[in-house]
């Protein structure tokens, strides 16, 4: 089949956009592997798919598949692309526009710099929802908050509607990021598998990260893991409510007010979003 795409990247994560507003899509998980592989097809860490909002109350469903054709619950790299796309490709008049995922609905918000500002709702932290088996674990409290012992790390675990499994490290460039990566990645306790992030504090507004993602590896920046990070960091007590996210692909904003009593408010994040191009495959 012939198909129509633009890549994109947002922070040098990088993704094939498909338009599926106007027909449906079909891809099977082999020929999304082709899509993705960086030698025998165009290349990237997720694929995009856009559809129409079956619901009155969001204008498009979005839908994710990282590059091994599986799919996945969120992308906060790609929902900033998502908006490029469809306001570049007249899909809608809005600048500020609502998109509904696999789990939760997204408000996005395309500023006049060009950059987008996502509110990627709020995190969670119940084990069920992750999921995170913790059997046999004993985590360390740290400002009254969790850290897990898994593969010798200490990580924090939440989910921004996909999971993530965080730790604080000394270096992110000389951290065991593609070792210790897919250990985390692989491990037990965590059964639909997870995302491992690696956060250096560099101040309590800024930080550096680097995140190797579920399915695709590392990449040059994970959105929900810069979100997951920067929550985990500000209830551990090493950073304040806005941060400054230094990825291997670019700077990401991430401002979290926290909550109490279990409650917890939504993480904004802001970032670019930019076209690479425009092409056609035969897949
Ligand atoms: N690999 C992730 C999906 C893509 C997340 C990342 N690209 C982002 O920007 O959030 C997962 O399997 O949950």
């Amino acid at each position: 089949m012939r198909l129509r795409f633009t890549k994109m990247q947002g922070a040098g994560n990088d993704f094939v956009v498909i338009d599926a507003t106007k027909q449906p899509f079909s891809l099977t998980p082999e020929q999304m592997r082709r899509l993705g592989d960086r030698r025998f097809g165009v290349g990237c860490d997720q694929i995009l798919v856009i559809e129409p909002s079956a619901d009155s109350g969001a204008d498009f469903r979005y839908r994710i598949f990282n590059n091994t054709g599986d799919e996945v619950e969120h992308c906060g790299n790609g929902a900033r692309c998502f908006v490029r796309f469809v306001v570049d490709h007249q899909l809608t008049g809005k600048r500020e526009i609502h998109v509904d995922t696999m789990n939760r609905r997204l408000f996005l918000k395309l500023q006049d710099d060009g950059r987008v500002t996502v509110d990627m709702g709020a995190p969670v932290f119940e084990h069920a929802a992750l999921p995170f088996d913790p059997e046999g674990l004993q985590p360390r409290l740290v400002n009254g908050f969790e850290l897990w012992p898994v593969d010798g790390a200490e990580v924090g675990v939440v989910s921004m509607g996909n999971p993530h499994a965080v730790q604080r490290v000394d270096d992110v460039e000389t951290a065991p990021v593609l070792t210790q990566g897919p250990r985390i990645e692989h491990h037990p306790s965590f059964p639909r598998r997870v995302n491992a992030g690696f956060m250096q504090v560099l101040a309590r507004d800024r930080i550096a990260l680097r995140v190797f993602e579920r399915d695709a590896g590392e990449t040059l920046a994970c959105g929900t893991g810069a979100c997951a990070a920067v929550v985990v960091g500000i209830r551990a007590g090493w950073l304040d409510n806005a941060v400054e996210v230094q990825t291997r692909g670019g700077l990401l904003r991430i401002e979290w007010a926290g909550g109490d009593n279990g409650r917890f408010g939504p993480v904004l994040m802001t970032g670019p979003a930019t076209k690479v191009f425009d092409g056609e495959i035969e897949l």
